[in-house]
C-alpha cells in the first residue's frame, strides 16, 4: 500500500509514521478501471494520521494513536452526497443540464447545477432562460466540442470537451499540472512557533483541532469536505458565503456537519472580515483562483498581514497555466483529463464510481492543514498549501499502481450510515471515515440552515 505512504509524504509526513496506518481492504468498494479505491483509502488514511499526529503533539502522548482506514467507511464517505436523505428524500446530484452532450465531432460535458452557471451556459448558446434540454442538444450538435468549451467558458459558464488521456497529456495545462507536486506546500516567512493550547491526555474523544478557528471560504464539495473534517476534529469552522450566492440546500446538508454558516459581503463587511482574520488559525479558500484577491485574501497577502496563519487553497485546474483562472468541477476534470474515456470509451464516455477527485482532494487538503499545524508548532512560520482536482486526477491516472481486488466484500453502505436530527430535517448520512484510536466518531453538531449564524467566532 505504497499509496498511503505517498499521500502521507505528499503532506510532509515522516515516512516511518505511515506504519501507524492499517487498512481494512474490501474488494467491491469504489470499483473502477482506475485505482479509485487505493486513492480514496490513501487520502483518508493520510488525513487520519495527520489528525492523530497533531492530537498526540497537543496531548503530549508518547506515541501517535493507531489509525484504521476501512474501505467500506471510505466508500460510503466518498458517496456522501448520493447517500444523503433529507426526511427520506434523495437529493438530485446533477441538474438536467449537467451532463454529457454530443457535439459535431465528439462530446462535451456541462455543469449547470447553480442557476448562474445554467443561465451563462444558455446565454453562450444563444438560448433563452427557459430553454429545454432538447434545444441545448440541438445547439451543441452544431458545434465542435472545443468551440463549445471556449464559448461557454468565455461566458462564465462550464463546459469541457472530452479528451483522451493522450490528448490531455499533450495539453499545456496538463504539463503545468504534472510539473507540480500533489500537494504544494510553502513557508513564506519565519513567524514564531505557535503554542497550541495543550489537550488533556485523557480527553475522550481526543479532538486534535479543538480550540482552533477555521475560516471556511469554500463551496460545493471538495473544500467543504476538508472543512467538514476539521470540524469533526474539534475546530470552530465558520463557513462564510456571499449573501447573493446561496449554496444548494442538499449540498449544505451534506457538507455542513460540525460547522456554522454565515453570510457576509466581503466588500461591504471588510471590518468583520478583518476581525475574523485577526484570530483565525486557518483560512481555507475554494473559489475560482484569484476571485478572492480583491478582498485581500490572496494567500501570500494573507500570510503577510497575519503571520502564523495556515492558508489552504483548492482549485479545479491548479491556479497556474493557461487554465489557471478557470472554474471547474470534478465531473468536468474527469472529462478533460482522459478519465471519462478510460472509464468508458471515446464513443461512450464514463465516469468514476464517485466524485473521487473532490472527496480525495478534500481529505488531502485537511491532511495538509493538520500537518501544517503540527509543523508550525515545532518550527513556526506561516504555511501555504495548494491542491487541485486536476493534480489529484494526475495522481489517479499516473501515480498509483492498482492492487489486486481482494479482501472482504463491500456488501452495501448501511453499516457506515447514521441518522441525525437537524434543523434541516432528519438526515441519513455517511459516518466519518477519518478514524484513529481515541478520536471522534461523530460530529458534535448537525448542519444548520445556510447563513443562519452570525459572522463571528465562538468563545474559546
Ligand atoms: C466551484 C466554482 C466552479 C463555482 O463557481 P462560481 O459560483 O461562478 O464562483 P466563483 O469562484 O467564480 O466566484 C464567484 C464570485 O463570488 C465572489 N465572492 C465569493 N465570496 C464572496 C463574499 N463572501 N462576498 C462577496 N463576494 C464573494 C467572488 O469574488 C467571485 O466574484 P467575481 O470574481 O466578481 O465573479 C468555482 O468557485 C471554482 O472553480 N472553485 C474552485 C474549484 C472547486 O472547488 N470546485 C468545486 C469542487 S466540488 C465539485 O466539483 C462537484 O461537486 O462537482
Amino acid at each position: 500500500m505504497t499509496e498511503i505512504k505517498d499521500a502521507w509524504e505528499a503532506v510532509g509526513g515522516q515516512p516511518g509514521l505511515a506504519q501507524r496506518v492499517s487498512a481494512v481492504v474490501r474488494r467491491d468498494a469504489l470499483d473502477a478501471r482506475l485505482p479509485v479505491r487505493e486513492l480514496a483509502r490513501a487520502c483518508v488514511g493520510a488525513c487520519a494520521l495527520a489528525a492523530a499526529e497533531l492530537g498526540a503533539r497537543r496531548a503530549g502522548l508518547a506515541e501517535v494513536p493507531a489509525v484504521t482506514v476501512d474501505d467500506g467507511a471510505v466508500a460510503a464517505a466518498f458517496h456522501s452526497e448520493r447517500l444523503l436523505r433529507v426526511d427520506g428524500r434523495a437529493p438530485d446530484v446533477f441538474a438536467p443540464l449537467s451532463r454529457f452532450w454530443r457535439t459535431a465531432d465528439g462530446w462535451v460535458r456541462t455543469h449547470a447545477n447553480y442557476p448562474h452557471h445554467r443561465s451563462r451556459l444558455l446565454g453562450a448558446l444563444g438560448l433563452p432562460a427557459d430553454a429545454s434540454a432538447e434545444e441545448v442538444a440541438g445547439r451543441l450538435a452544431e458545434r465542435s466540442a472545443l468551440e463549445a468549451e471556449e464559448a461557454v467558458y468565455a461566458a462564465g459558464g462550464l463546459a469541457v470537451a472530452l479528451r483522451t488521456p493522450e490528448e490531455w497529456r499533450a495539453h499545456p495545462q496538463a504539463a503545468e499540472v504534472a510539473a507540480r507536486p500533489l500537494v504544494e506546500r510553502a513557508r513564506p516567512d519565519a513567524a514564531p512557533a505557535r503554542v497550541l493550547p495543550p489537550l488533556h491526555p485523557a480527553a475522550a474523544p481526543l479532538l486534535p483541532a479543538a480550540g482552533l478557528r477555521v475560516l471556511d471560504l469554500t463551496r460545493v464539495l471538495a473544500g467543504p469536505v476538508a472543512t467538514r473534517t476539521l470540524a469533526l476534529l474539534g475546530a470552530d469552522v465558520l463557513r462564510v458565503d456571499a449573501p447573493g450566492l446561496p449554496e444548494l440546500p442538499d449540498q449544505q446538508a451534506d457538507t455542513g456537519f460540525g460547522k456554522r454558516s454565515a453570510t457576509l459581503d466581503l466588500a461591504a463587511g471588510r471590518d468583520t472580515l478583518d476581525e475574523l482574520l485577526g484570530t483565525a488559525d486557518v483560512v481555507v479558500t475554494g473559489y475560482r483562483p484569484g476571485a478572492l484577491d480583491r478582498f485581500g485574501l490572496a494567500p501570500h497577502a494573507l500570510a503577510e498581514r497575519h503571520p502564523g496563519l495556515v492558508v489552504a487553497q483548492v482549485s479545479a485546474w491548479g491556479g497556474y497555466g493557461p487554465w489557471g483562472g478557470r472554474r471547474g468541477f470534478d465531473s468536468l476534470v474527469q472529462v478533460a483529463t482522459g478519465i471519462a474515456v478510460t472509464e468508458g470509451t471515446a464513443q461512450r464516455p464514463g465516469a468514476l464510481p464517485a466524485q473521487a477527485l473532490d472527496h480525495g482532494t478534500g481529505y488531502l487538503l485537511a491532511a495538509a492543514v493538520l500537518r501544517a499545524l503540527t509543523e508550525q508548532s515545532y518550527e513556526g512560520g506561516s504555511r501555504l498549501v495548494r491542491l487541485a482536482l486536476a493534480r489529484t486526477a494526475r495522481w489517479l491516472t499516473d501515480g498509483i499502481r492498482p492492487a489486486p481486488a481482494d479482501g472482504a466484500p463491500y456488501p452495501c453502505p448501511d453499516a457506515w450510515l447514521a441518522e441525525t436530527d437537524s434543523p434541516l430535517g432528519r438526515l441519513r448520512h455517511a459516518r466519518p471515515a477519518v478514524s484513529f484510536t481515541g478520536g471522534p466518531t461523530a460530529w458534535a453538531r448537525p448542519p444548520v440552515p445556510w447563513g443562519s449564524d452570525p459572522a463571528e467566532w465562538r468563545r474559546r
